[in-house]
């Protein structure tokens, strides 16, 4: 079943068609990653799926509802969470109280204790559960963020580059968490540039290019078709 319909979805910025007609469908359960070359529209796709760029055209449906014209905040209410590549943590509560200010407005206050213990050892921050946060590694606040953007319960978890400026084995432990996430239902897009990560993590990519939809496949399709290597190497209307 569809979760995110997008139909005809446009955008352009003076004559840069940066979206254009763009159709695509995330199903209820998945774990997608979408990638492309610099420059071929994956922000600027992914802010019109969280409303912060309105489309000149289109239309964005989520879980039956057409929120094309919502406002950012009113997406979260419809279901839609979001991480993004800046970690928007607050750096002088301590771990715990970061994941309660999300955790507050979806848990009592009998069980908040409860849920705050489960999700510091989901995320692997126990031991870090009074420090402050601004002295977490970077990784570490990565996780963090991913941590109160699921805490906010949502149908579809938005990630935006969740491994830049990681070490390889903190992405490796990235893609582990997002792993565990999806497989617990939670429905995941992720746009991301390390192929390690999308490799070990996605079930299905799709590949932007000019602003539109290029390929689309298995990890293992994609990876074999000789034109979306063509775009990464530079031969751009390939
Ligand atoms: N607000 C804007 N005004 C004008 N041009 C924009 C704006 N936002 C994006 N662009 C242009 O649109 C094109 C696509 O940009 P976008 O950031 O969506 O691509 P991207 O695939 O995310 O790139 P990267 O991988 O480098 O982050 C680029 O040429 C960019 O310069």
């Amino acid at each position: 079943m569809a979760l995110l319909e997008i139909q005809g979805l446009s955008k352009h910025f003076g004559g840069l068609h940066v979206t254009a007609d763009v159709d695509f469908t995330l199903d209820a359960g998945e774990l997608h990653c979408l990638i492309g070359p610099n420059g071929a529209g994956k922000s600027t796709f992914f802010r019109l799926i969280l409303g912060v760029v309105s489309p000149d055209r289109g239309k964005i449906v989520l879980a039956g509802k057409d929120i094309t014209r919502l406002k950012p905040f009113q997406r979260v209410h419809e279901g839609m969470s979001v991480k993004f590549q800046v970690p928007g943590i607050f750096k002088t509560l301590s771990v715990s109280q970061n994941l309660q200010t999300a955790l507050q407005h979806n848990c009592d206050a009998d069980a908040l204790a409860g849920k705050i213990a489960e999700m510091l050892d989901f995320l692997g921050l126990a031991a870090e559960a009074r420090s402050p946060a601004g002295n977490l590694s970077h990784g570490q606040k990565q996780w963090l963020e991913i941590g109160m953007a699921v805490c906010l319960k949502p149908r579809l978890l938005l990630l935006d580059e969740p491994t830049a400026g990681m070490s390889p084995k903190e992405t490796e432990a990235t893609g582990e968490l997002v792993k565990s996430l999806n497989a617990q239902g939670v429905t995941v897009l992720v746009v991301e540039h390390d192929m390690a990560f999308v490799r070990q993590v996605a079930q299905r990519v799709t590949v932007m290019h000019l602003g539109r939809i290029f390929a689309q496949g298995t990890v293992e399709e994609v990876m074999a078709d000789s034109r979306v290597e063509a775009i990464y190497l530079g031969r751009s209307h390939a």
